[in-house]
């Protein structure tokens, strides 16, 4: 491990990235940062939740001149909430230095952004559709702009903003210096990449795997009619402290986090076509752990990093071997463990080996969890939290009750009443969840690539993304809520 000392970065900079409690460098940190500061373009490959965000982000405040009143970095990302995230990266980073940072993004007013803009930040991080925007408005100039990065560039580029990527680093000064990252890097778009650079150097942290260690890798054969039921047995066992959940297509996140919620779940979904303060408040919610389970498409598959999230379930496989790559890794980052549990029908086996093959790394099989084994998981919960309360030995207010529930039944009988009230037993309250059709039977990587790839416009706010640790300890979900639920069409799902 290196020590950010040692990279030759400014005092005031290394004074903000140990604030931000880094102590050492990642590999791809210490491999990168020196490179940055040099000027030569990079492509950077590493992990996801290795710190890529720094990697690119130190040298690029370092190179900023705080004299100069005008845009000197730009940093593009696929999506709103990541723009947003890695702002807020580099702002901290910039602190010591006191560099302005200035998220860019769609669903936002414009004519705030235009007022922001005029306060002089020295990096934007924006969108590709809302950036060109202000291009093409004249209310944003890149001709100062001597860094730009492209934040998981493979996305952007697999999913048609490459003229809008393109059109931006038109209007960029050639004498740039460019950077690439991302934790998948497939060979077409590298070499396609490589169009817009100057002699890059490939960084690549060299792993055996492209996905984390510390993430546990399972999949469950399941009918698609059985994967509701699956899925709240999982949370049910597994009771993680935050879920992902990512659907394939915007109705399927809709439906899962409506039916999630009617089996007294806290869940909510988020999906392109939300209003942007919808999905912020999604997002805020999960953050704080006041939603558990956040059901998402591939929207919010790239680059989020949100601490707590224990356990990954992609309900339906995703369309290619880099969404997997991108989507289990949204648990399993900075050193932390997770769990990611991927179902596939028997339509779709073929789909396994396609991923494994990328990723290098098998997922194990697991079986679907028995109805027993989900209320078996919920009354460990309970017992444990009665152990907890035992522990904690502040009982006396209901001593005198207990004696008295003890003089008219044996201990056993009181404390099994105390366990039935306090389990949730399995929820069957039906609910409404229109089955998807499986990916077509693809065996190789070529076809599989070539999914619907539609293109995300940011700017109108419709990523029309619809190709869209070890085990947690048992925890017993808050507020249980219980609607009556309506029977449903297309199709009822139902415990049975
Ligand atoms: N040197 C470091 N020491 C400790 N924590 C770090 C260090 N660098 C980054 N982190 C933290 O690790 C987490 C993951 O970082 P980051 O989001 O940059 O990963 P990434 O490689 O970009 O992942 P992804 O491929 O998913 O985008 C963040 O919470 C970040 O603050
Ligand atoms: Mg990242």
């Amino acid at each position: 491990m290196t020590k950010f000392e040692d990279l030759g970065i400014s005092q005031a900079t290394l004074k903000a990235v140990l604030k931000m409690g880094f102590e050492e460098a990642t590999p791809i940190q210490s491999e990168t940062i020196p490179l940055g500061l040099k000027g030569i373009d990079l492509i950077g490959q590493a992990q996801t939740g290795t710190g890529k965000t720094a990697a690119f982000g130190i040298p690029l405040v370092e190179k900023v001149d705080v004299k100069m009143d005008a845009i000197q970095g730009i940093i593009i990302a696929p999506t709103r909430e990541l723009a947003i995230q890695v702002s807020e990266e580099l702002y901290k980073i910039g602190a010591g230095k006191r560099v302005r940072v200035l998220p860019i993004y769609g669903g936002q007013d414009i004519s705030r952004q235009i007022r922001s803009l005029k306060k002089a930040p020295h990096i934007i991080v924006g969108t590709p559709g809302r950036v060109l925007d202000h291009i093409n408005r004249k209310t944003m100039r890149l001709d100062t702009v001597n860094t730009v990065i492209l934040d998981e560039a493979d996305e952007m580029l697999n999913m048609g903003f490459i003229e809008d990527i393109e059109s931006i680093l038109a209007s960029t000064p050639a004498e740039r210096q460019t950077l690439l990252f991302s934790a998948t890097m497939p060979g077409p778009i590298q070499r396609m990449a490589e169009k817009f650079m100057k002699d890059p150097q490939i960084v690549r942290v060299k792993t055996k795997e492209m996905t984390v260690p510390l993430i546990e890798q399972y999949y469950i054969e399941v009918q698609e009619r059985n994967k509701f039921d699956v899925l709240t047995r999982l949370l049910d066992i597994q009771s993680p402290e935050l879920a992902i959940v990512f659907g394939r297509t915007k109705r399927r996140v809709d439906e899962l986090s409506e039916a999630l919620t009617l089996r007294g779940y806290t869940a909510e979904g988020i999906h392109g076509d939300l209003t942007q303060a919808k999905r912020m408040s999604v997002l805020r919610k999960f953050k704080e752990g006041t939603v558990d389970v956040l059901v998402a498409t591939d929207v919010a598959a790239r680059g989020l990093d949100i601490s707590g999230v224990t356990h990954v379930y992609n309900f339906d496989i995703p369309q290619d071997p880099e969404s997997y790559v991108h989507r289990i890794g949204r648990t399993g980052r900075a050193g932390k463990t997770g769990v990611a549990m991927t179902f596939i029908t028997p339509r779709e086996k073929s789909y396994l080996a396609v991923v494994e093959k990328t990723t290098k790394r098998k997922m194990e099989r697991m079986q679907a969890p028995t109805l027993d084994e989900a209320l078996e998981g919920q009354q460990r919960a309970v017992v444990d939290k009665i152990v907890q309360t035992i522990e904690s030995n502040n009982l006396h207010y209901y001593k005198a009750a207990a004696q008295e529930l003890l003089e008219g039944n044996d201990a056993q009988t009181v404390v099994a009443a105390v366990l039935k009230m306090l389990t949730k037993e399995p929820d069957t309250t039906p609910v409404k969840l229109t089955e998807e059709s499986p990916l077509p039977q693809k065996r190789d990587r070529k076809q599989f690539d070539r999914g619907d790839r539609r293109r995300r416009d940011d700017s109108r706010g419709s990523y029309n993304s619809d190709r869209n640790r070890k085990k947690a300890p048992v925890k017993p979900r808050s507020g249980e809520k219980r609607t009556g639920g309506k029977s449903s069409k297309p199709r009822s799902y139902n415990h049975q």
